[in-house]
């Protein structure tokens, strides 16, 4: 096992690694590109790396769906921290290239949804054909097989490009959430700001069986934060849903939310409790008055008090 590596959506250059370095512990680790989302994740479960950062949402276009798919299968991997990372992408070029010479662009195949409406309205003819990842859409630019690509514009230098558009965003304030994964252990102590991610597989399916999976957490006063379904591959029909909620394990409610999901979930995998990105304890406790593990606790106090006699 390599202590000190981390892998990463690579190449240089994607917003992926600007995400890894602004966590302090990237300056003191081996950073390595990977070519892709399940070859970054297979290097931490070949125990090649200690942990990996991939891209897991984004504002415009939702879950990326090669992550939630690879943490949903395969041997289980954890996640422990999250970054979230304001994206607006630069159009490179290889240099001289001018707008009108521009017949095939590349990007992410989720930078495709955020930068739709530009397209439309600059390059209405442009071919688009996605690229394992932004940067490596820039590499290939460099290399002639597509004339320009989205990217940030600091990849321009590593490829010899340059941003002929800059900029670029069809939504204001889109960001892109990246998160941080290793090999299961005992998640890190409850911060009052963190989140739970899951991985829920529906029973028999008859009507309200996904509302029954929400009601576990609502009837506990968790909060959601994100659910995305995903095909199991099973056959059309067949889902299993990714599901972000606010609070740690170790929260009674949501720990108990949990268990409630283990009883009528074929399957329950659960992906970590973590910090939130850029929320503090202070905030979350000023918007979640009711729904704090206090108020639960009390609650339960009440109702052992009750079962005893001493209500
Ligand atoms: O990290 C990159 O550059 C990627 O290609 C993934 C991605 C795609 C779209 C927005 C942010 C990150």
């Amino acid at each position: 096992m390599s202590a000190t590596r981390y892998t990463y959506l690579g190449p240089e250059g994607t917003f992926t690694e600007a995400a890894l370095r602004t966590l302090p512990e990237a300056a003191t680790r081996e950073l390595v590109p990977m070519v892709s989302v399940p070859a970054a994740l297979d290097a931490v479960r070949n125990g090649e790396a200690a942990a990996a950062l991939v891209p897991i949402e984004n504002s415009v276009e939702g879950g990326v769906t090669a992550t939630l798919d690879e943490l949903a299968s395969g041997e289980p991997l954890m996640i422990y921290r999250e970054v979230v990372l304001p994206i607006a992408f630069a159009l490179l070029v290889r240099p001289g290239t001018k707008l009108s010479e521009i017949k095939t662009v590349t990007g992410h195949p989720v930078a495709q949804p955020q930068v739709r409406n530009w397209l439309r309205a600059h390059l209405p003819e442009a071919v688009w054909e996605s690229a394992a990842s932004n940067a490596d859409g820039a590499r290939l630019v460099q290399e002639g097989r597509f004339d320009a690509a989205f990217a940030g514009e600091f990849a321009a230098a590593t490829y010899g490009l340059e941003p002929l558009v800059t900029e670029i965003h069809d939504a204001e304030n889109a960001e892109t959430r990246f998160v941080l994964v290793g090999r299961p252990a005992r998640p890190a102590a409850p911060t009052g700001a963190d989140k739970t991610s899951v991985v829920l597989w529906l029973g028999d399916d008859h009507p309200g069986a996904l509302l029954e999976l929400l009601q576990e957490f609502a009837v506990r006063g968790v909060n959601l934060m994100l659910i995305q379904s995903r095909p199991t591959g099973a056959g059309i029909g067949n889902y299993c849903f990714a599901v972000d909620a606010e609070g740690h394990i170790a929260d009674r409610r949501v720990g108990e939310a949990l268990m409630g999901l283990k009883r009528i979930c074929p399957k329950v995998r659960f992906l970590g409790s973590y910090p939130r990105a850029g929320v503090s304890a202070e905030d979350v406790r000023a918007l979640r008055r009711g729904t704090s593990d206090a108020e639960f606790t009390a609650a339960s106090d009440w109702l052992a008090r009750v079962q005893d006699g001493r209500a």
